[in-house]
C-alpha cells in the first residue's frame, strides 16, 4: 500500500489559501501508483479558535468537498486530515475519509479536546465511539492528535481489527518528545502500522514539532521527517503485521476478565 504523507505549513485562518496549497502539493507530488495520501489536523483553518464560528459560516462545505474533488481528480484515497464543522453551535474537530471515487467512507470527531490550546473553549468533543473504516479493503483506524494520548481508544481500534493507525495531528514542539515517543509505543503495543501527519512552523507563536513519520508494527521507523515542509513516501507492508502478531502474541494473552473497567 503506497503512502504520501503532507508535513504542512499551514496559513492560519485561511482555507482558500490552504486548499491551494494542498492542491499544487499534490500535483508536485503525485504518482500513477498512489494509494493513500494523509494531511494533518484542522490544515484549512489552524487554530483561528475565535475565528472558527465567523469561517464556518462563510467557507460552509467548501473544504469537504474540496476533499472529494481532489480525490477524483487524483485518483486516491483521502486520509483528509482534519477540518472544523459548525454542527447548529457546536464546532467539531472532524476527520474525513474520502476514497477513489470521491465518496467520504467515515468521519471522526475529535473526543479529547486539549486545555493547554484553550479547546473547550471553542470547540465541542466527538460524541461517537471510535469505528473501523476501510480502504482498499484493508481496515484503518484515524484519531486526532490529543487522542494520541489516551491508549484506550486506540486499543479499541485494534481489537476491532485495524492494521493501520493514522494520526492527524498540529502538535508543539515544546512536547515533541511526547510525540515521538507515544506514537513508537502505540505500534508496538498494537502491532501495527501508525502514520503520523503533523504541521510545522510557528503559528500564533505556537511552534509545531513536525516529526511526521511512519512506524512499523516492530516499532521501527519506516520514514521521519524533522522540521521542515515536505513530504514521507512509503510502501507499508501489511503482511507484518500478523508476522508479528505471531510472533510476540500479545493479542493472544491479554486477560480482559482480569482488567479493571476505567
Ligand atoms: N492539537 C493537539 O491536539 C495538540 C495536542 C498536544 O499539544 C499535546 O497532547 O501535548
Amino acid at each position: 500500500m503506497n503512502y504520501l504523507v503532507f508535513q504542512m505549513d499551514l496559513e492560519v485562518g485561511n482555507p482558500e489559501e490552504n486548499r491551494k496549497i494542498i492542491e499544487r502539493w499534490l500535483e508536485a507530488n503525485y504518482n500513477d501508483d498512489l494509494d493513500v495520501v494523509v494531511l494533518p489536523e484542522m490544515w484549512s483553518t489552524g487554530y483561528a479558535l475565535e475565528e472558527l464560528k465567523e469561517i464556518c459560516k462563510v467557507d460552509g462545505n467548501q473544504s469537504t468537498e474540496f476533499l472529494q474533488s481532489l480525490a477524483k481528480k487524483f485518483n486516491v484515497n483521502l486520509v483528509g486530515g482534519s477540518i472544523v464543522v459548525l454542527e447548529d453551535k457546536d464546532i467539531f474537530n472532524r476527520a474525513v475519509i474520502v476514497n477513489r471515487m470521491g465518496e467520504i467512507v467515515h468521519t471522526y470527531d475529535k473526543m479529547h479536546l486539549v486545555p493547554m490550546l484553550d479547546e473547550p473553549k471553542f470547540l465541542t468533543g466527538g460524541l461517537n465511539q471510535v469505528e473501523v473504516f476501510e480502504l482498499e479493503g484493508v481496515k484503518m483506524g484515524v484519531i486526532i492528535c490529543y487522542d494520541l494520548r489516551f491508549p484506550e481508544i486506540i486499543r479499541d481500534l485494534a481489537l476491532q481489527g485495524i492494521q493501520v493507525l493514522h494520526i492527524v495531528a498540529e502538535w508543539p514542539l515544546a512536547r515533541e518528545t511526547h510525540w515521538n515517543t507515544l506514537l513508537r509505543a502505540r505500534a508496538i503495543e498494537n502491532q501495527m502500522y501508525v502514520v503520523a501527519s503533523n504541521v510545522t512552523g510557528t503559528k500564533l507563536g505556537v511552534k509545531f514539532a513536525g516529526c511526521s513519520q511512519i512506524i512499523d508494527p516492530w516499532g521501527d521507523i519506516v520514514q521521519k521527517l524533522d522540521q521542515e515542509v515536505g513530504e514521507l513516501r512509503a510502501t507499508l507492508d501489511l503482511e507484518k503485521v500478523p508476522q508479528i502478531r505471531k510472533e510476540v502474541p500479545i493479542f493472544d494473552s491479554r486477560v480482559p476478565e482480569k482488567y479493571r473497567k476505567l
